[in-house]
């Protein structure tokens, strides 16, 4: 692997939108520097960096106020890069903007889980994407989230096609659940499809698992069979889950979008579906303020 792949819109649009104050991007990463923070040896994907710097102007750019950055699997076990970036969200006034989702090795201390929260880490990420990640021992996983620190979660990425074969290990976690981009329904379904009515049962199983409505350039995506910008296949699908589970949604850009660099998506355009999954002021207050906020800066609510 030498190619190193841009995944991102070099000059994303300004929304027509406007997100309320305090809105919160929870889910976005950081590549690099690699001359810092080299990549992973077992990376599926080598990106171009992308740095704080620019997630940072994006954020301003975009309207948002607040990032949550999740480590993305071409960093492997390695948090330095997502943890310099939160480092580095801390303004003048000596708060800091922006919180983290680890992915760590599962043999990890006690000692070394407090750390990561005293770094702005708040949660671990099991990715469960063949394509990303060479192996994913749930038993292992399952060890780990007995050790995480107070008001953790779990962040989980799969693939709609194996929700069912997951569910006995997700019901054994202990603590709340986010799940990544829905589970990745087929959002061509509609919102009564076989994946949205599986997902919707994983919910109703529990109530403290959340999700993220997040990633129509990729769930929509025309060379996944979708529409592509306007991505209405994923307004129709993800509206009605976003009103029936109001208390448990958040959101993110995804930027800087890995692995999408066939079919780059316009950040700006983005942040216009917001409106078409959330049309009312009040469900957007909660998806991109209220539901964040509780789980990932609680102490200021
Ligand atoms: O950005 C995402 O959430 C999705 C990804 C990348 C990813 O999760 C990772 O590299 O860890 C994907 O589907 O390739």
């Amino acid at each position: 692997m030498s190619d190193r792949i841009i995944s991102w819109h070099s000059a994303p649009s300004k929304p027509a939108y406007t997100p309320p104050a305090g809105a919160v991007d929870a889910h976005c990463h950081v590549f690099g520097p690699m001359a810092r923070f080299p990549f992973s040896a077992k990376a599926k994907y080598l990106p171009e960096d992308a740095g704080p710097d620019q997630l940072f102007a994006l954020r301003d750019h975009l309207g948002f106020s607040r990032n949550v950055i999740v480590q993305a699997s071409c960093h492997g076990t390695d948090n330095a890069a997502t943890l310099d970036a939160i480092a580095k969200s801390e303004g003048p006034d000596g708060f800091k903007r922006a919180r983290g989702v680890a992915v760590v090795d599962p043999a990890v201390d006690e000692a070394g889980l407090a750390a990561l929260h005293d770094a702005g880490i708040r949660g671990i990420r099991f990715n469960f994407l063949k394509r990303l990640v060479d192996d994913a021992p749930k038993d292992k996983f399952l060890d780990v989230t007995a050790r995480l620190p107070e008001s953790w979660h779990v962040v989980i990425y799969f693939e709609a096609d194996i929700l069912e074969e997951l569910r006995p290990f997700m019901d054994a976690i202990p603590v709340p659940l986010v799940i990544d981009h829905m589970g990745r329904p087929d959002v061509r379904q509609g919102p009564d499809g076989k994946d949205m009515m599986a997902f919707r049962r994983l919910l109703d199983s529990r109530e403290d698992i959340w999700f993220k409505a997040t990633c129509p350039e990729r769930l929509d995506a025309v060379k996944e069979g979708g529409m592509g910008a306007p991505w209405d296949n994923f307004a129709a699908a993800v509206a009605p889950l976003v009103a029936d589970y109001q208390d448990r949604v958040i959101w993110g850009t995804d930027w800087p979008h890995p692995n999408m660099q066939d079919e780059i998506a316009d950040d700006g355009h983005i942040v216009d579906m917001i409106p078409r999954i959330a049309p009312s002021a009040a469900l957007q207050e909660k998806m991109l303020v209220t539901n964040p906020m509780r789980l990932y800066w609680p102490e200021e609510l």
